[in-house]
């Protein structure tokens, strides 16, 4: 069974000065299995990241359904953590309290002793050992979304949900912390879903890449497989034969939209290449 189920949701949102609601996506499904990253690639305005809201709970479906572990997902809950791309820290907490918090909402009846020493295994595991008495505002961009991974690793939740995460990150330093989200995602064992305008990106790090159309009544219409095996660089990546080949279908299919093609069938098959 899918770790998360995505069940033939449609949204759909009153615009002003229109009569008729504007249909996002209709009948959307797709699944997402334990362990596997996979990211979503799209124009802009498909309807990613209202996808990724109705996954984590702060949005809803105007109709279908989506299940996590089985279990209807009707709110936001500490199951499933979301990694900005502005960050969302909190501006007063320092980088040890906005881990902390997160630790105490998932953990409270955890000691005092629990709750740091979990911190400060988080806090090492993003690199930002030395730095955790600085606000967000004394962090670079890197830093502070060191602390956003931290923050949503921490939790140990089922699923992360990742909106461009790196996309306010210079070239060099995003480079470094894709490599790092790779090992904390090995590491832990968690399942990713990722949004993302990077398809270089999308190949390196994920399992399977899953295309949208364009709006409105945008429709899933590929998925690709990533058959290249881990662990993978950023160098290394280019040489195996089926990267161009990947990153040619999406650019095609970006470039020139495809709508004209039917949509992918809902459910990938199981031969999947998720890591055992
Ligand atoms: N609260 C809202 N009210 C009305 N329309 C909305 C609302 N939220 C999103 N939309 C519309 O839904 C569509 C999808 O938006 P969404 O942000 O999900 O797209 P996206 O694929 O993530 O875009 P981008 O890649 O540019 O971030 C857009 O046309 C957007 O204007």
């Amino acid at each position: 069974m899918a770790l998360l189920d995505v069940d033939r949701i449609s949204r759909y949102f009153t615009t002003a000065g229109s009569k008729d609601p504007y249909c996002v996506f209709s009948d959307l499904s797709m699944e997402v299995f334990d362990r596997e990253f996979v990211a979503v690639l799209g124009h802009s305005g498909c309807g990613k990241s209202t996808l990724l809201n109705i996954i984590a709970g702060i949005d809803y479906a105007s109709k279908g359904y989506v299940f996590l572990d089985g279990k209807e997902i009707t709110g936001p809950g500490l199951d499933r953590m979301v990694v900005f791309q502005n960050f969302a820290l909190m501006p007063w907490l320092t980088v040890w309290g906005n881990i902390k918090l997160a630790v105490k909402a998932a953990h409270p009846d955890w000691s005092r002793h629990q709750v740091n020493a979990w911190v400060e295994r988080y806090v090492a595991m993003v690199g930002l050992t030395g730095s955790e008495s600085k606000r967000p505002a004394e962090l670079s961009g890197g830093m502070r979304q060191r602390v956003g991974l931290a923050r949503a690793f921490c939790v140990e939740p089922r699923i992360l949900l990742l909106d461009e995460p790196f996309a306010q990150i210079d070239a060099l330093t995003r480079g470094v912390i894709q490599e790092e989200l790779v090992r904390m995602w090995e590491e832990t064992g968690t399942t990713i879903f990722m949004v993302t305008h990077d398809v270089d990106e999308a190949i390196l790090l994920s399992d399977r890449i899953v295309l949208m159309s364009r709006g409105p009544s945008a429709r899933i219409m590929d998925q690709i497989e990533v058959p290249i095996p881990r662990p993978r660089g950023r160098t290394t990546v280019i040489e195996h034969p089926s990267y161009y080949k990947i990153r040619n279908r999406i650019i095609r299919f970006l470039s020139e939209g495809s709508l004209e093609k039917e949509p992918a069938p809902s459910v990938v098959s199981l031969s999947t290449v998720r890591r055992v």
